[in-house]
This record gives C-alpha cells, structure tokens and sequence, in this order.
C-alpha cells in the first residue's frame, strides 16, 4: 500500500493502490453460481482502459453478478461461487494471496441507489474510504482531495458553500454525485457503476452521464443499464447478456455500441435493442 505523507503539501494524495492509471479489465471464462443455481455459463470479456462498457440484458440475465464478479464482491454472499479469471492489466485479481481489498481499492462501485452517509457531512463523505483504509492526511491535502474529488463528479460549484451540511440533505442526483465522489477519492482505476441513474430523474441522469463522460478518460468505466437510450449515450462498447429459458446467462453479443445498436449480428440483440423484449 501507498504511504502518505503527513507534511504540508499540495501535491495530491497517492494512490492507495499504488497506481492509479486506467486499467483494463479482461473476464476470462467467468462462471457464477448461488448454491446450486448457475447463473452465468463461462463469460468471456474485454473492457479497455479509457473506454466505458455498457452491459445490457433483460433482468435477471446475471448481469449484476457479472459487475459484482469484478471487483470481488460476489463472494461476499454466502451461497455464492465461481470460475474463472478477471485480470487487471493482465494480473488476475483472483490471484491466490491477493488480498480482496486490492482489488476493491483499485475497483470501484456506485450502486443503484445513491448510499452517501446521511448523517455525515458532505467533506466527510468524500474522505470516507480514505478514513476506513486508514490514510493519514494534512487538512490541506483533505481539502484538496475534496475540491478535486467533488469537481471530476461534477458536484463542487453546487456545494462548495456547504462542505459541513450533512451528505443526506442533497437531492437524489447530487448524492449519487457524492457517491461518484468517494469512490474516486480513494482513485480508483476502474469505476463499476450498476444502474447509477434507475432512481434518478430525467435532469439528474443527464448530469450523471454527462459526469460519466468527463470521467471516462481518467477511469475505465462498466456500467449496467436498462436504457438503451443511455447506453448509446454514455458506452463505447457494449455487451448484450441472455439467459434463456432457465439457463446460466451468457454474452450473446459485443462489440462497438454504434454497431450493436444499427447492425447487430444475432437477430436476440436485434430484438432487444429494438425493444421487441425485454
Ligand atoms: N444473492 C442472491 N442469491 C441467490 N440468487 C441470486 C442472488 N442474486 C442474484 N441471484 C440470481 O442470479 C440471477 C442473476 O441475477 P442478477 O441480479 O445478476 O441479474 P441482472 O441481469 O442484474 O438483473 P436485473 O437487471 O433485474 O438487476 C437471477 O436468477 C437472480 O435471481
């Protein structure tokens, strides 16, 4: 783990992985089972550094799963198992005597519904990680990586004035905004968001998008989405899961999302993104 200086300086905090440069992410074969229920059959994808991966399907295709497989956090369920590999950069994450918490250092998550601390305030919620991970930091540097972390989510000018109110008081948009906030401030060099914007409305979701398009330079983003509108929007390359008729998920189909949505191969991702099921 990267130390941190306690001295005062403005240079940024380091990053608590060691790296914080995009990476890419590569499942290799990955299969997903809850207690005897296999859910995803041997899926196989590629999700570029700088580049935002969409992942679409019908529910309940394991999609989720897929996205928890990737930062080990499906193995937090007590039923749940699985096989395969998932590289960062070419290293597997699942690597025997790799710690779980490097992986989840170096992969963040922003869940559906936006979780800020409620009770704390808007400066704290931003160096929550920081504190759980137990990186010591000067108020100059706390309050550097504050600005910095608020501004990249797109969040500063709107509560700059207010750091000390509590995080639960923002709107629906912002807090997820915040969310975005504290998964970079520990900089992580993937992003993991499963449908960030489903509990938003119209105006917060565009912000969101428009926040996942800034960022996608700085972090390699996957995301999990209904819209197909949205996947248009925000994702360079999309991956279309199916789980038919009581069998594990799969990739049916992926590749550059222009082409999934205006000439996909297979008639299944035709009839999904044409919004003929689903
Ligand atoms: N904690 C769990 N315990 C048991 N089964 C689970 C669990 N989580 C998910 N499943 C099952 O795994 C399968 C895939 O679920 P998953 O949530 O990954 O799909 P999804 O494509 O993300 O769905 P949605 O779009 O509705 O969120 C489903 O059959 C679901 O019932």
């Amino acid at each position: 783990m990267a130390t941190t200086t306690t001295t005062s300086t403005t240079a940024p905090l380091p990053a608590l992985g060691g790296d914080s440069t995009p990476a890419s992410l590569e499942a290799r074969d990955v299969s997903a089972w809850f207690g005897d229920h296999k859910v995803l059959d041997r899926v196989s994808l590629t999700m570029p550094a700088q580049q935002v991966t969409a992942l679409i399907g019908p529910s309940g295709c394991g999609k989720s799963t897929f996205l928890r497989i990737l930062n080990r956090m499906h193995e937090l369920i007590g039923s749940a198992a699985l096989a395969g590999q998932v590289l960062l950069d070419g290293a597997d994450i699942y690597d025997r005597g790799r710690r779980i918490t490097h992986a989840r250092r170096q992969i963040g998550m922003v869940f559906q519904k936006p979780n800020p601390f409620p009770a704390m305030s808007i400066y704290d919620n931003v160096l929550a990680g920081l504190k759980l991970n137990g990186v010591r930091a000067t108020r100059r540097e706390r309050d550097g990586l504050v600005e910095e972390c608020l501004t990249r989510a797109g969040l500063w000018k709107e509560v700059r004035d207010r750091l000390r109110q509590p995080g639960g008081a923002l709107s629906g948009g912002q807090q997820q905004r915040l969310c975005i906030a504290r998964s970079l401030a520990v900089r992580p060099r993937v992003l993991l968001m499963d449908e960030p914007c489903s509990a938003l409305d119209p105006t917060s979701t565009r912000r969101i998008e428009q926040t996942i398009h800034e960022l996608s330079q700085e972090v390699t983003i996957v995301i999990v989405t209904h819209n197909m509108q949205q996947a248009q929007r925000v994702s360079d390359q999309c991956a279309f899961f199916l789980a038919e008729q009581g069998t594990p998920g799969l990739i049916v189909e992926h590749g550059p999302t222009g082409a999934m949505f205006t000439s996909p191969r297979d008639n299944r991702t035709a009839d999904y993104v044409n919004g003929r099921f689903g």
